[in-house]
């Protein structure tokens, strides 16, 4: 089974290195091309996958092609590559385009998965969304979805929802990782270095992940209240962020991102 990248950015190389981890793909099996030799050349050289010399050849020689380009370049890769996707599953990243309109690009009724991951599959600690269409069935849907399972989680999504899951877990990794960078800041005013208050703020982030995800009845506000002694100093810095305005710019944040 071979599986091939057409664009090679930040999130097909996240894939790739997280298929890598899991020995979902030998690097032999993966093949990529995007539009500057430059970029996937040192990467396949880096990774041991396989580089070609057009869109159309990735299409050729895989049996899952993997759509990973800018979402303006889209449509006009997948009218240069449908003449070779029979028989082939075709797998969509482009956080912008649905099923139904691949498939009135391509013409003919192939299987797709639409995935919206987040950069965290390369660590295989992803988050991704999936949809299909009704062509994607039997092995050829095990594969496909396998492909993410082996990245981290997968969550089975309307495709009306994509736009607030890829706000909450396709963007939210920067948003979330500009909240570390926040507390470690303020760790380095208070005089801890960069790194160990970088450190310190990411592992306090991953237990709560871990006590919210692990937790069977608790909310994350039950966990808040547990921290804020009374009379305390968390109770202090939260009533400060909030006046700051903390909910309402991460809300705001977030409908930015819906809306774009
Ligand atoms: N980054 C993320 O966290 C997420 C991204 N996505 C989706 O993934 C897709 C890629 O995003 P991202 O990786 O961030 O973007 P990047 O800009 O990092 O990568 C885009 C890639 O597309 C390639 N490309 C552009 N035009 C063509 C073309 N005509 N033929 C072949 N390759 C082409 C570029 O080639 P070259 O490098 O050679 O110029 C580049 O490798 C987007 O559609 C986005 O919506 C979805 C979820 C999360
Ligand atoms: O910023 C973007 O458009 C893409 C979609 C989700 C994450 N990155």
């Amino acid at each position: 089974m071979k599986i091939g990248f057409i664009g090679v950015g930040e999130m097909a190389q996240a894939i790739i290195k997280g298929l890598i981890n899991a020995n979902q793909f030998d690097p032999s099996d993966i093949y990529v091309h995007s539009t500057h030799q430059t970029t996937y050349e040192p990467f396949a050289k880096e990774t041991g996958v396989v580089a070609v010399d057009s869109n159309i050849e990735v299409a050729k020689q895989t049996d899952i092609v993997v759509l990973a380009v800018i979402p303006n370049a889209a449509v006009v890769v997948l009218n240069e590559i449908k003449s070779q996707l029979a028989d082939k599953t075709l797998i969509s990243i482009i956080g912008s385009l649905s099923v139904t309109e691949i498939e009135n690009v391509i013409g003919t009724s192939i299987p797709i998965l639409r995935a919206l991951p987040n950069i965290n599959v390369e660590g295989n600690v992803g988050m991704t969304a999936l949809a299909d269409n009704d062509a994607l069935i039997g092995d050829k849907k095990a594969v496909a979805v396998k492909t993410f399972e082996v990245l981290g989680e997968v969550s089975w999504q309307q495709e009306s929802k994509f736009a607030i899951f890829s706000a909450i877990a396709g963007s939210g990794p920067a948003y979330v990782d500009f909240f570390i960078d926040a507390l470690s800041r303020a760790g380095v005013k208070y005089g801890l270095t960069k790194k160990e208050a970088t450190e310190i703020a990411a592992m306090t982030l991953q237990g709560s992940s871990h006590m919210v995800l692990n937790s069977k009845n608790q909310t994350p506000m039950d966990f808040v209240d547990a921290v804020c002694s009374p009379g305390g100093s968390t109770v202090a810095g939260l009533l400060a962020m909030e006046e700051a305005g903390f909910m309402n710019s991460v809300i705001k944040g977030i409908d930015a991102t819906v809306n774009r």
